[in-house]
């Protein structure tokens, strides 16, 4: 591969299709169980290599300050790490809601890690970047190895898995949640047991989503109307809400019924990143 001067690779959304917590370590995260896919469908990043030393963002920064952009700060991540005399201009298109649940933030820094270690030619493995990745959030190493999994752990440690294909409608009911404030909260359910066995065979649940329903009474709405489709559930810490179906036309049946006030999409799932195939492709040209 000759090294590209430009680039551009997607940041997938991700959905926990259960999420377990099962305690509170001594330095406030929290110990869980969750199972993580990806979808077809995310913000979209270009790179574009620049010969100083200078990383900027243009594009749907959503007024977000540069320093506390989880982008710049992948980048700043990377180039401090690897010493590394070249910069990048970077342009996001958002497609994720934020505080959404769908992990926007941490599969773009995610992203920006993976194509600033080709552009940049910094050649760290997977392993080197997710253990960098984490220090971004607990939700980025899974972005890197991009790879369905349970996570263990505090999300960190995977334990990869096929899944089938399925298609998702996702529902954002323009309520942004704090993921802190949730994990926080006193009445947050910390103590459900570690699974053992065959996790199919067992009752799989999201422990947020109770707390998130009577914190936000949209979101426990969007669940309402959601189960007129099928069984529905909330993602990560909300406040996206979502539906599973077996064909395309299910999903987009729902979307196309969804109230105004509320946004969503549908997508596909894969068991690998949709960062990691187009990477892929760039590499083998
Ligand atoms: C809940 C999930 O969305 C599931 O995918 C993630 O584990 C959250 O991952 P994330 O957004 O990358 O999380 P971070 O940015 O590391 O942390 C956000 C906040 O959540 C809390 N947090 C996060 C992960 C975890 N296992 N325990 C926690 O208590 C942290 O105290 C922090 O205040
Ligand atoms: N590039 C970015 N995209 C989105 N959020 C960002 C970004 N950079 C920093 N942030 C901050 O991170 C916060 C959480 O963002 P994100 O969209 O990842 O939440 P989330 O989907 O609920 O994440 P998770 O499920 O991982 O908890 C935002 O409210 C925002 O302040």
């Amino acid at each position: 591969m000759n090294t590209p001067f430009e680039l551009s690779l997607i940041a997938p959304a991700k959905l926990n299709l259960f999420l377990h917590i099962n305690g509170r370590r001594d330095d406030g995260y929290h110990e869980l169980e969750t199972l993580f896919t990806f979808l077809n469908y995310g913000d979209e990043l270009h790179f574009k290599l620049s010969t100083d030393t200078l990383i900027s963002i243009s594009g749907d920064t959503n007024g977000i300050a540069l320093t506390d952009n989880l982008i710049y700060k992948a980048a700043l991540l990377l180039q401090t790490h690897c010493k590394v005399n070249l910069g990048a201009k970077i342009n996001l298109t958002k497609r994720l809601p934020m505080g959404g649940g769908v992990g926007g933030g941490s599969s773009d820094a995610a992203s920006t890690l993976l194509a600033l270690n080709t552009l940049w030619n910094t050649a760290l493995s997977l392993d080197e970047l997710a253990d960098l990745g984490l220090k971004l959030g607990a939700d980025v190493p899974v972005f890197i190895k991009g790879k369905s999994a349970i996570a263990h752990g505090i999300g960190e440690q995977l334990e990869y898995l096929e899944l089938p294909p399925k298609w998702y409608c996702v529902v954002f009911p323009n309520q942004h949640v704090s993921t802190a404030q949730i994990f926080t909260h006193p009445d947050l359910k910390r103590d459900t047991p570690k699974l053992s066995g065959d996790w199919q065979q067992q009752i799989l649940t999201n422990d947020c989503e109770p707390l998130v329903k009577k914190l936000c009474p949209e979101v426990e709405k969007t669940l309402q109307w959601l189960l007129k489709y099928a069984p529905s559930k909330m993602t990560g810490t909300g406040s996206c809400c979502f539906v599973e179906f077996a064909s395309q036309v299910q999903a987009q049946d729902v979307l196309a019924n969804l109230p105004h006030t509320w946004q969503g999409f549908i997508a596909s799932s894969v068991s690998t990143s949709p960062a990691h195939t187009e990477l892929a492709a760039i590499i083998d040209k």
